[in-house]
């Protein structure tokens, strides 16, 4: 069995309590009820202070949970339990989710001591990855998406069956049940895949005939009733959330989509529409700059994949000050925007907060108490905030005439319109002041909740159970005064009441209407009819307040819940306050400058002086600014050894491109740019390697969607393409992509290639040229100096990087004396112009042909240190090197064991890391 069936093995209702199904206990009976009705998911049974399940899923529990498996016995059997704490529960679900299980909570909702029989019980909630809603199972700075998917156009014989798949239209929606966003779209196939792969909902929910690949992420697949996708279905779904449903959505799937994931939501909410949903946002995914999973992982936005974890470009600008801000910061990385107004509108928010350092200051501070007004409000909707939620509520309503007052002098037209719809929301904020004390208890039941003056009637109940304590506690002085006994006492306990302690010795004082209450060693405890009726007063009143507390709770709740759209539009505006605040603290504490766009109707390269790497930076000691100017269509192939800083360049010119267009400054002196449509990243040959598929098969896959999808508008980063095949396929390919990037799609390109030929594609095509990085060689000292040049690179470094590695020092020089060889009878040694730098530094310079170990290796394969697609060229000179290797030396038993593991080594899959880890292996083998 696999994990999904075994998981779902312990769904439903146990087979062996079927079984004996009419003589289960009423408790047990509604239980396997429950199951029955909820067959999804493992229910969890409220049984007083514990959640229990039995039978399979008992045995599932107790082994996710850790937690023991007992037993419970009665005239039906003996029934395997396993309970985990409804006061510390989150843990375990978490725990549960975490193995995959669904879990369907069955609470008690009626009061136990209030029911005759049974109590009865419901579910009210499923817990799955996508509609958790438990503070503690949630992530604060990331929205938690459940997504459908739909295909439009009808069923499936209704469908054209040869009309292609792109020519369908599918429909995706989100929602965050959490907070109540709600966002639906809809596009070709490819194009919904791909917004799919950026909204990563955690879980999901697919309509019939939807033909779904491996997706780059895991979310849980949930089924769902079919008929929750059909257009009428799900067209009654949306009109419960927007009046006229056609008008939000633009097509049949999209409809279809998004009334399947609200009549999801709505499904694991127990039933109930969700009053928090206040708006459903279509968006075009055109609306946005394009990032597709690959190069939101390649451009390490969110998740780093180096050894320096946690650096991420994400956590270089996440300066957030508060939960609203930080979830917001993610949104608008992961879709950075294509509107040149609403680009500029940032920008200027930016700047204008950038040079007024008093107001950022204020707005962080005050932004640092506001709490999570989003999830806040769906608490309260959901009718399970508590006291404490309200005056958080109130605690960040509270700031935010302070916010606006901050926001007073900041010149832009987006701040200005951020201020106007922070609305103070005066009612809310004093009803919540009037009603719910400034300190409240966690339990909302057990009264000090309603703060005294919000209701005449709990003041007048309040007022009987005060008296009546008054009363209690001068009783003691006067009963002393009564009886003459100055030792007696009035006190209380839990399961006595109030009673009158005298001590053995005064007992013959005590007077005729005490009642004996309690015998104890050294006394008695009395109580008198007097004494007994103040108590049963006061015992009235207070619960009598704690109820009426409970009524006043919920109706303020109520009433606050139906202000949820007001709320929300203050959230959103905290949030989007939040991120540009943080924009400009970054843009300041890093030295980032304002980008500028060409003019609508220019379309211009992009242009970047002294630009940086925001991530990497932070990493060195001293960072290489560097500069880019690439006009638009221009390909730029950027050659240099392993290590030189390529990838490093390439991917920041894509970062400075991506942070324009989210609003934010840039880490560079300036940059003039483009507004991009599409970023494409095909990065490092053994990366990414999806299930069944070889790596140079995902490689030219990768590049097939570029080639088709990539426009003029495009940037696209190649880093060595070609290289998971034989090098005159490789260079064949990347020529030849390199041609069609060029003369068809017209997209700006940076290839970083170590095919030194394919530097040739610069001679004949006016819009392709050579960058390059360098190294300075000194004393065989090898230092790379990061900065980019114009032109081909001429030197590998290859050795040197071998013998920084710890290459034995027999090896590197045999090594080297094989590369001057090659030089040599390759009469190749006329760089000194490419390589400018290492030049103009009086340092020698040094050349082979191709910059990877990969091509070092083959040339001690081959017993010369020539380069496969070079010998294709020149056979004559070839044979030289041959004759020449040959001649130089008898190669000896060290040197044939580590050419027998390099002969053995798969070099196609290896990384420079594994490489370097290789050379020390060697190195090993040597000593
Ligand atoms: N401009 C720079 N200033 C300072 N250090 C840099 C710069 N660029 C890169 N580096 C450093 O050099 C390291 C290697 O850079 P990078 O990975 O970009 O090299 P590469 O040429 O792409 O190598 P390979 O061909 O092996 O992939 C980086 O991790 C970084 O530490």
């Amino acid at each position: 069995m696999n994990a999904d069936a075994q998981r779902e093995a312990v769904y439903g209702a146990p087979p062996e309590m079927l079984e004996v199904r009419d003589d289960l206990t009423p408790m047990l009976s509604q239980y396997a009820d429950l199951c029955e009705e909820h067959d999804d998911a493992v229910v969890l049974f409220q049984v007083g202070d514990f959640y229990e399940a039995f039978c399979g899923a008992a045995e599932a529990v107790a082994r996710t949970c850790e937690v023991t498996l007992t037993q419970r016995e009665d005239s039906t059997g003996t029934w395997p339990m396993a309970g985990i704490p409804i006061d510390n529960a989150a843990g375990y679900l978490e725990r549960l989710l975490d193995a995959g299980y669904r879990v369907a909570l069955a609470e008690q909702v009626e009061d136990a001591e209030e029911a005759s029989g049974l109590v009865d019980r419901a579910v009210t909630q499923l817990i799955t990855p996508g509609t958790v809603v438990d503070e503690e199972l949630l992530d604060a700075g990331r929205a938690t998406y459940l997504g459908a998917v739909a295909r439009g156009g009808g069923d499936a014989e209704s469908r054209d069956s040869d009309a292609e798949d792109d020519t369908d239209t599918y429909g995706l929606a989100v929602v965050d049940v959490s907070t109540g966003e709600c966002l639906v779209t809809g596009a070709d196939r490819a194009l919904a895949l791909e917004e799919l792969e950026r909204l990563a909902p955690a879980e999901l929910v697919v309509g019939p005939d939807c033909d779904l690949p491996n997706l780059s992420f895991d979310p849980m697949e949930t089924p769902f009733e079919p008929g929750a996708f059909d257009a009428d279905a799900a067209r009654e779904t949306l009109s419960a959330y927007a009046p006229r449903p056609d008008a939000v959505v633009e097509s049949d799937a999209e409809l279809r989509a998004v009334g399947a994931a609200l009549a999801y939501a709505e499904y694991a909410q127990g039933d109930s529409k969700l009053e928090y949903v206040t708006r459903v946002t279509r968006f075009d995914p055109r609306e946005f700059l394009q990032l597709d999973a690959t190069a939101i992982r390649s451009l390490e936005l969110f998740e780093s994949r180096s050894a320096r974890a946690g650096s991420t470009l994400f956590s270089v600008l996440d300066e957030t000050a508060c939960a609203l801000g930080r979830r917001r910061l993610e949104a608008w990385l992961r879709r950075p925007l294509v509107d040149r107004d609403r680009i500029e509108a940032r920008l200027d928010a930016v700047d204008a907060l950038c040079d007024d350092a008093l107001a950022r200051a204020d707005l962080r501070d005050h932004l640092s108490s506001v709490y999570d007004l989003e999830r806040l409000v769906a608490r309260v909707s959901r009718e399970r905030a508590d006291a404490r939620d309200l005056r958080s509520l109130k605690t960040t309503l509270d700031r935010v005439p302070e916010i606006r007052e901050a926001l007073a002098g900041t010149g832009s037209d987006l701040l200005a319109d951020l201020r106007d719809s922070l609305d103070e929301l005066e009612d809310v904020r004093d009803l919540v002041g009037d009603a719910v004390v400034s300190d409240p208890p966690q339990e909302i039941t057990e009264g000090g909740v309603i703060a005294d003056g919000f209701d005449a009637e709990l003041d007048d109940i309040r007022g009987t159970a005060e008296a009546g304590r008054e009363w209690v506690s001068n009783l003691e002085a006067r009963e002393q005064e009564r009886t003459g006994i100055d030792s007696l006492e009035v006190g209380y306990n839990q399961v006595h009441g109030y009673y009158i302690e005298v001590t053995n010795p005064n007992l013959d004082r005590v007077p005729d209407d005490y009642q004996r209450r309690q015998t104890l060693k050294n006394s008695e405890r009395f109580y008198t009819p007097e004494l007994k009726e103040r108590e049963d007063e006061i015992l009235r009143a207070s619960d009598r307040a704690d109820a009426l507390e409970y009524d006043l709770f919920c109706e303020v709740r109520a009433d606050v819940a139906t202000e949820s759209a007001r709320i929300q539009a203050v959230a959103d505006a905290l949030a989007d306050l939040d991120v540009l605040r943080t924009l400009a603290d970054v843009a300041v504490a890093n030295d980032y400058a304002r980008p500028e766009f060409h003019a609508g109707d220019e379309t211009g390269g992009i242009r970047i002086d002294a630009g940086r790497h925001p991530v990497v930076e932070r990493a060195q000691d001293e960072f290489v600014p560097n500069p880019a100017d690439l006009p638009r269509g221009s390909v730029a192939l950027v050659t240099g050894p392993n290590m030189s800083g390529k990838s490093t360049y390439m991917r920041q010119v894509a970062l400075v491109c991506v942070l324009a267009q989210v609003g934010s400054f840039v880490p560079a002196k300036s940059a003039r740019l483009p507004v991009l449509d599409r970023v494409f990243t095909r990065i490092g040959a053994s990366d990414d390697i999806a299930g069944g598929q070889s790596t140079f098969m995902r490689e030219m896959s990768e590049l097939t969607e570029i080639l088709h999808n990539a426009t003029g508008d495009s940037l696209v980063l190649l880093d060595e393409v070609g290289r998971g095949t034989s090098t005159a396929d490789g260079l064949a390919i990347a020529r030849a992509a390199t041609e069609f990037l060029h003369d068809e799609v017209g997209a700006t390109t940076l290839f970083a290639t170590h095919y030194h030929d394919l530097t040739d594609a610069a001679d004949d095509r006016e819009g392709v040229f050579n960058l390059h990085f360098t190294a300075a060689r000194r004393d065989g000292e090898v230092t790379f100096l990061h900065s980019v040049a114009d032109g081909p690179s001429s030197s590998s470094y290859g050795v040197e990087v071998a013998q920084l590695a710890g290459v034995p020092a027999s090896v590197v020089a045999r090594a080297r004396d094989l590369v001057d060889e090659t030089e040599t009878d390759a009469g190749t040694a006329d760089d000194s112009d490419a390589d400018g730098v290492a030049a103009a530094n009086g340092e020698t310079d040094e050349t082979s042909e191709d910059g990877t170990l990969a091509a070092y290796v083959d040339g001690l394969e081959n017993g010369h240190g020539e380069n496969e697609h070079r010998k294709q060229g020149t056979a004559a000179t070839a044979t030289t090197a041959t004759n020449a290797t040959a001649a130089a030396a008898e190669p000896t038993p060290e040197l044939e064991a580590v050419a027998e593991a390099l002969r053995e080594a798969d070099l196609v899959d290896t990384t420079p890391l594994e490489a370097l880890n290789l050379l020390s292996d060697l190195k090993g083998k040597l000593e």
